[in-house]
């Protein structure tokens, strides 16, 4: 399959960081949905407030997450990533993209990095709702707290309908819920992230090595949760030339404490809107000292991203709008994101949202897939 250009010729960031469109999804209206599509349009990528500003009358019936609870679920990320011993993890590692993934084990762009990324990760499928079983074996630090992940799940899903219907209205459909309804029924993942502290003894070369390698995400959209002092995302600009850091807080945001939610669009949206919204290309890298704790050796960083994907069986079709109907013509045969498994429109057409994940999946883990088979 063809793939998209790589941009390994960016040059670094060297210190520029990007000011991100922020939006209160609190209230729906066709406004908020035409400012959201430009931004997803320009950027590919945007910050929701996850929690209202006091000096906004702070009415917290419109914000399905908050502090506390995003709070919560970290903790038991780290309780998980610090506590678990090597028997538990390999009991749970990954199996049909679920489970735990060690260090160096994934390899987001396998073409520039020869040793894999810095970073062990935990994909857990949501529940599934009926039973609200979950639908692959889970370590204990996650099984004393069962109730606190699944009404963590419950609330991103709310979120992300949010957002899919104020794309929906931005991208003019008559029907709002057209999107959330593809996304019906398919298990969101969500993935837990530590990249860990690199000791004073690390052999982690900038030059050559990675905690995340450039790619751009495979699903619908992805939302993605950080924490104060932990920076190291860094997305390709629109001009392809240069990596600009996304700071953990817009400038004067309200909150120092609860930074508000990263939201990208995927390939998947991007593809299905003839390229309208972005699929933008990203990395994870560590932090120049200065960024990084206040300490000489760059800290942890530990992040929860949720990737919101459409039913396996969804044919990827443009969809019926007329903002994304008039690109047509313009959108002939181009390569829909970056990284491995990526497919051009003419192969895209072709597949069911189900097999270009599979592809995209194939190509990041490599080998360790195959061996499962
Ligand atoms: O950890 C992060 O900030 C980003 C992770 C990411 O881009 C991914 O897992 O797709
Ligand atoms: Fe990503």
């Amino acid at each position: 399959m063809p793939s998209a250009t790589i941009p390994h010729e960016a040059k670094s960031s060297s210190g520029e960081t990007i000011d991100l469109p922020l939006f209160d999804i609190s209230h729906e209206t066709p406004k908020l949905g035409k400012e959201l599509v430009e931004a997803a349009a320009k950027w590919g990528f945007l910050w929701i407030a996850g929690s209202p500003d006091p000096d906004n009358g702070g009415d917290r019936s419109g914000y399905d997450l908050n502090e506390d609870i995003v709070d919560r679920v970290f903790d038991i990320s780290r309780t998980f990533f610090m506590e678990a011993s090597a028997y538990e993890k390999d009991h749970c590692k990954i199996k049909d993209n679920r489970g735990f993934v060690g260090m160096h084990i994934e390899s987001l762009d396998p073409s520039k990095h020869q040793r894999g990324d810095f970073k062990q990760a935990f994909n857990l499928a949501e529940p599934d709702p009926t039973t609200g079983q979950w639908r692959q074996p889970i370590p204990s630090a996650f099984q004393t707290n069962d109730q606190t992940l699944q009404d963590f799940h419950a609330r991103c899903r709310s979120t992300a309908t949010r957002v899919l219907r104020l794309i929906a209205l931005g991208l003019e459909m008559e029907d709002v819920d057209w999107l959330v309804r593809f996304h019906d029924g398919a298990p969101q993942a969500s993935r837990f992230l530590h990249y860990p502290m690199l000791p004073r003894d690390s052999d982690y070369n900038p030059e050559v090595d990675i905690r995340a390698g450039a790619h751009s995400d495979y699903g619908s959209m992805t939302l993605l949760f950080t924490r104060p002092g932990q920076p190291g995302l860094e997305i390709l600009s629109p001009d392809g030339e240069t990596w600009a850091s996304v700071p953990v807080f817009p400038e004067d945001y309200h909150s120092r404490t609860f930074p508000p939610i990263v939201v990208n669009i995927g390939d998947i949206l991007s593809y299905w809107t003839n390229g309208l919204l972005k699929s933008t290309v990203h990395r994870v890298i560590v932090p120049p000292p200065p960024l990084s704790h206040d300490t000489d050796v760059p800290g942890d960083r530990f992040s929860i991203a949720i990737f919101v994907e459409p039913a396996d069986d969804i044919v990827l079709v443009p969809m019926p709008s007329r903002l994304v109907e008039e690109r047509t013509t313009g959108f002939k045969g181009e390569a829909v994101g970056y990284g491995g498994g990526v497919a051009d429109r003419e192969t895209l057409s072709t597949l069911t949202a189900g097999q270009y994940l599979k592809s995209r999946l194939a190509a990041t883990y490599g080998s360790l897939l195959s061996s499962q088979k």
